[in-house]
């Protein structure tokens, strides 16, 4: 299964995609996971891609692509993968559709987490990662309603709604029953 998952900052994507995971035996692929690997590890793409987490806004596509591109020809992502935080702009969409037919492949399943915005900035708060300060937070909503909520359109009809609201046990509920249909 290639499936995409879709939703604010603080939707639960990250938790769920971990389930599912460990349900389909597929890996999690987070390029957030990615990029604070790399500032970890320092490396010079760690150093780049910090100074825009750090203010909540996208790393810039080409090197996320790049990167994304790298880690799909991984071995274990031949046969299927969960991208969580990626695509997050319509031009990485287009990006990953060319990166899946070079492979002959193409998404089975993009799934929207659909959460009130009161309920991600809660949900960040408690989290308390590095990039989860109030500040950064609110830009980083601004960042998602303007680059990536228009992924909702791109993919149209294709896309399966989930309440996200609820919790991990409900969530995860509802996103396999619609899966396994
Ligand atoms: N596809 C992407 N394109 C550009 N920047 C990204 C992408 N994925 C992650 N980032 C960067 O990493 C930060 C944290 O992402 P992530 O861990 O996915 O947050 P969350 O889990 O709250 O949605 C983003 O705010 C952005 O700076
Ligand atoms: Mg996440």
């Amino acid at each position: 299964m290639r499936l995409v998952i879709l939703g604010p900052p603080g939707a639960g994507k990250g938790t769920q995609a971990e389930r599912l995971s460990e349900k389909y035996g597929i890996p999690h692929i987070s390029t957030g996971d990615l990029f604070r690997a790399n500032i970890s590890e320092g490396t010079s793409l760690g150093v780049e891609a910090k100074r825009y987490m750090d203010a909540g806004e996208l790393v810039p596509s080409k090197v996320t692509v790049d990167m994304v591109r790298s880690r799909l020809a991984e071995p274990d992502a031949t046969n299927g993968f969960i991208l969580d935080g990626f695509p997050r702009a319509t031009e990485q969409a287009d990006a990953l559709a060319e990166i899946l037919a070079e492979h002959g492949q193409k998404l089975d399943a993009v799934v929207s987490f659909d959460v009130p915005e009161d309920t991600v900035v809660e949900r960040m708060l408690a989290r308390g990662r590095a990039d989860d300060t109030e500040e950064v937070i609110r830009n980083r909503l601004h960042v998602y309603e303007n680059q990536t909520a228009p992924l909702l359109a791109y993919y149209g009809d294709f896309v399966t709604h989930i309440d996200a609201a609820g919790t991990v046990d409900e969530v995860f509920g509802r996103v396999i029953a619609q899966l396994d249909k």
